[in-house]
């Protein structure tokens, strides 16, 4: 089922500040995720997750080792080139960070905004289909302080898959939100990245949404391994 690696990661570190300041957070880190894979990132506060997810996001660079992300080298690339790799990933973030002075549509349509090979009117249907897929299509016109925070990360999920991403990256989705929007959410998108081949990448405390991964991998003090025996079993 999965045969292509969307991320290829080899020998991977990461330092943040410089001089007596440098303090490396991640340390030799290997992974590799396979096309279609749902991947899940578990670990303490302060771990590095989130730097790993930028990292290989193109959101910040990255110096030392290997990172393939769809088989372009990210390591010491241009901002070009990274922009070229930003083209093809999808974003979600735990506050979800829509702009409140957008409607959803507009807030979705921003999610095209690296593909300049898109009319407007080409990008508005995109974005209004997206939003009818996760079930606002009666509210594509309610700016965010009127929607729930479940409803929030469904415009999230939408600007984040409207561009058609190879890879969806995704952190702590379900942390504002209760259980049952955090589970109607992670389903939601469990479904759109299985229906068009996705890949995720998804960091997350909450150990209700588990089940979700075809794979868990844990990261402590900057170093990963597979999941202790602990995560599992809560599946
Ligand atoms: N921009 C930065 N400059 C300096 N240090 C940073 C920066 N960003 C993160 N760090 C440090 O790097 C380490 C890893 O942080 P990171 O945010 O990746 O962890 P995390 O596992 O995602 O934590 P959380 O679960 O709380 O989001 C921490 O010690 C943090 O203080």
């Amino acid at each position: 089922m999965f045969t292509q690696a969307a991320i290829e990661i080899k020998n991977l570190n990461h330092y943040f500040g410089a001089g007596k300041l440098r303090k490396q957070v991640l340390f030799d880190i290997n992974l590799q995720i396979n096309s279609g894979e749902i991947v899940i990132l578990t670990g303490p506060s302060g771990s590095g997750k989130t730097t790993l997810l930028t990292l290989i996001g193109g959101l910040r660079s990255a110096h030392e080792g290997s990172l393939l992300v769809l088989n372009r080298q990210i390591v010491d690339a241009s901002k070009k080139e990274l922009v070229q790799v930003r083209r093809h990933i999808g974003y979600i973030f735990q506050a979800h960070n829509l702009h409140k002075s957008l409607t959803a549509l507009q807030n979705v349509r921003m999610g095209l905004e690296l593909h300049p090979e898109y009319s407007v009117q080409e990008m508005l249907q995109k974005s209004t289909d997206m939003l009818e897929l996760v079930g606002l299509g009666e509210r594509i016109n309610y700016y965010p302080d009127d929607l729930s925070g479940g409803q929030k990360q469904r415009v999230a999920i939408a600007r984040a898959l409207v561009s058609h991403p190879q890879i969806v990256l995704a952190d702590e989705p379900t942390a504002a939100l209760d259980s049952k929007s955090g589970r109607d959410v992670v389903n939601l998108l469990q479904k759109l990245a299985k229906d068009r081949g996705c890949t995720i990448l998804l960091v997350t405390h909450d150990n209700r949404i588990l089940d979700i991964a075809d794979r868990i991998i844990h990261m402590e003090d900057g170093f990963l391994s597979p999941a202790p025996i602990v995560f599992q079993s809560a599946i």
